[in-house]
């Protein structure tokens, strides 16, 4: 199956290179579709598949079209790509926002994936929610699963709504635990920590947390009850935390997101 990859950004190299990792694409079945020519040579020099720089040297060719450019790129390379393209090539589209219905209009094409991964598909520790159109067949849907299972974890979900929900709970996601990862760190330096104190105190935190968690089967209120002595030092951070509403800003921070992925799908 030859897979072409437009957009060789974070997640078009990061899906590359996952799929090489785990061998289930060749690079002579890899095709990488970049328009700037400074990151097209930076991936050529990669050796992960062949670098175009227009879409009418590849298209033809691919069986998968991955659609790895920021949802505001879209109207240009739809233009370009829709004299290439024919009706049994399948798309997956990873763009936050751009509707299913969008693509297969601007393209002329019925086989959509619709996918939104998030960063830590980078180590094989991503989280993916992806849908499809409904002349995508069984077997084309258990192929891409299996590429999206080499960047970690997958979930299909039904209704495509859901896709902007996960990208503003998992795709979004990671940036928020870093936010608060940063956070802490600040808090650490301020208390007089070096900066590699203050790292290693932080990550190994935030490691140690989520592994307890799933290792077990209790909740997050359960675990936050554990550490927070009464009269103690958690509960003080916490009283601090509710003054100052910051689960709310936190859930609020999410629905932004969601709706951002709503605006970005009306474009
Ligand atoms: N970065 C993230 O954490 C996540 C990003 N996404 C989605 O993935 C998509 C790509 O995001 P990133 O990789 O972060 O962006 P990026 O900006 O790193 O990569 C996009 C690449 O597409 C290239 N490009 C733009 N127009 C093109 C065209 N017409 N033909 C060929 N190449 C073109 C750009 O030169 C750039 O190298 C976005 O739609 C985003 O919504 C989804 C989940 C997570
Ligand atoms: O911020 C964005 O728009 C993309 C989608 C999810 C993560 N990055």
């Amino acid at each position: 199956m030859k897979i072409l990859i437009i957009g060789g950004g974070n997640m078009g190299l990061t899906y590359a290179q996952s799929f090489l990792r785990a061998h289930i694409a060749s690079k002579e079945d890899m095709m990488i579709l970049e328009k700037s020519p400074e990151r097209a040579a930076s991936l050529a020099q990669k050796d992960i598949g062949t670098v175009y720089g227009s879409a009418e040297e590849c298209i033809q060719r691919a069986d998968l079209v991955i659609l790895a450019v920021k949802p505001q790129d879209t109207e240009m390379l739809f233009a370009s790509l829709r004299p290439f393209i024919h009706p049994q090539q399948v798309f997956l589209s990873i763009m936050a926002g751009v509707k299913i219905a969008t693509i297969a209009e601007a393209l002329g094409v019925s086989k959509v994936i619709r996918a939104m991964p998030n960063l830590p598909a980078q180590i094989g520790r991503g989280m993916t929610a992806f849908t499809s159109s409904d002349a995508v067949t069984r077997i084309e849907l258990v192929t891409v699963q299996n590429l999206l299972n080499t960047t970690g974890k997958t979930v299909y979900v039904e209704e495509e709504s859901f896709i902007d929900a996960s990208t503003a709970i998992s795709g979004s996601g990671p940036a928020y635990v870093w936010y608060f990862m940063d956070s802490m760190m600040h808090a650490a330096r301020e208390m007089g920590f070096s900066d590699s104190e203050a790292e290693l105190l932080v990550s190994q935190t935030f490691l140690g947390a989520v592994e307890l968690y799933l290792a077990t089967n209790s909740s997050c209120e359960e675990w936050i009850q554990r550490v927070a002595s009464r009269g103690g030092t958690t509960e003080a951070a916490l009283k601090s935390f509710g003054e100052n509403n910051l689960k709310q800003d936190i859930v609020s921070g999410a629905f932004a997101a969601l709706r951002r992925a709503e605006e970005l799908g009306k474009n």
